[in-house]
């Protein structure tokens, strides 16, 4: 049997074997595994307090598509005194490259407290590591961020679940981290956190509380949940079997983003709170037509955009009024 391309030999026995010319050398890049140092944020850090009037106290990202909710590029509405700041003319940062995802840092502040939101988060699927995906909430807490309420658009898991609701995350699965993907792997720097962070009280108990009593002042609490999140690595969205497995383990809703940001967060000491909006339902079954995609998910955004204006800055304000004293 002849070989079907120059790459590829036929040993003495007649099975195919690899040619060795033709395979990469791997390169293991120190900076890549290990991240950025304390000090390189720190500079990052500067470079935003040399521009920027407010210092901010709490973190918004906004997830897919949902960016626009306070206007496009300035979050005008919500946000007094915007400054802006595009992700390329910040030393350090990447950039965003996923549509409805903006690339901007916006400060200024809602219902009077003072905040930074990020139009625009990184993904593992982008290319960039799960450390530089959480690099913007490290750098937020060297700005002063105590605070962090990261947004997500996801996939509806369980049955009980519609397209347009909100689910408060009560807790997560690291699907990745079981995996060994982790944000803090490499060499711990005990000025951010503790080598073994706990994660038991990830999501703030009394944010959670918050979050139902603001529903119910907005009168909306007939579309908010409360329910377990999980990412996976994407760009692909899930197979029934793998959707399947996922609810067996209590899944309410799958994205591809929030949980390492909220493990970056927690091991320097943030408060949590964070918020899916449903998106999409997750196709479960082999009978049920349909298929997911992100134009769906950035129409549900576009959709949901005034509740989430409302709901999110209500909850600024009511966080600020808890203070620092309640348990993290
Ligand atoms: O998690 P966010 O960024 O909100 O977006 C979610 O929606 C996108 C897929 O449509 C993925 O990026 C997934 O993570
Ligand atoms: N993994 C995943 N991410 C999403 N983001 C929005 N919808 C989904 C979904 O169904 N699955």
């Amino acid at each position: 049997m002849a070989p079907v391309n120059a790459d590829i030999n036929v040993n003495g026995n007649g099975a195919f074997i690899l040619a060795k010319k033709g395979l990469p050398e791997i390169v293991e890049n120190e900076k890549f595994t290990q991240g950025y140092s304390y000090e390189i944020l720190l500079d990052t850090a500067n470079f935003l307090l040399s521009k920027i009037k407010v210092r901010p106290r709490i973190g918004v990202i906004c997830g897919s598509g949902m960016g626009s909710y306070w206007k496009d590029g300035s979050l005008a509405e919500n946000i007094e005194d915007a400054e802006c700041i595009p992700y390329e003319d910040i030393p350090n940062f990447p950039v965003s490259t996923v549509e409805g995802h903006h690339g901007k840092l916006v400060f200024g502040k809602i219902e009077g407290v003072p905040v930074v939101a990020m139009q625009g988060r990184f993904h593992y699927y982008e290319g960039y590591p799960l450390w530089k995906c959480c690099l913007p909430v490290r750098v937020m807490k060297l700005l002063g961020v105590d605070t962090l309420i990261a947004t997500n658009a996801a996939g509806g898991l369980n049955p009980n679940y519609n397209i347009g609701d909100l689910m408060i995350v009560k807790d997560h699965i690291n699907m990745m981290g079981f995996a060994g993907n982790n944000p803090l792997h490499g060499p711990n720097d005990d000025r951010f956190g503790p080598r073994f962070p706990p994660m038991n009280k990830a999501y703030n108990y009394e944010f959670r509380k918050i979050a139902k009593e603001v529903a119910k002042e907005l009168e909306i609490e007939n579309i908010v949940r409360e329910g377990v999140y999980t990412c996976l690595g994407g760009p692909n969205f899930e197979t029934v079997a793998e959707l399947n497995m996922l609810k067996m383990v209590g899944v309410d809703a799958v994205g591809m983003s929030t949980v390492h940001e909220v493990i970056t967060a927690r091991h320097c000491d943030m408060n949590v709170f964070a918020l899916s909006l449903i998106t999409n339902e997750c196709i479960a079954s082999y009978d049920q037509s349909g298929e997911a995609n992100h134009e769906e998910v950035l129409d549900v955004g576009k959709v949901r955009q005034d509740i989430l204006r409302k709901f999110v800055s209500r909850l600024v304000e009511r966080f600020t009024q808890l203070g620092g004293s309640h348990e993290k």
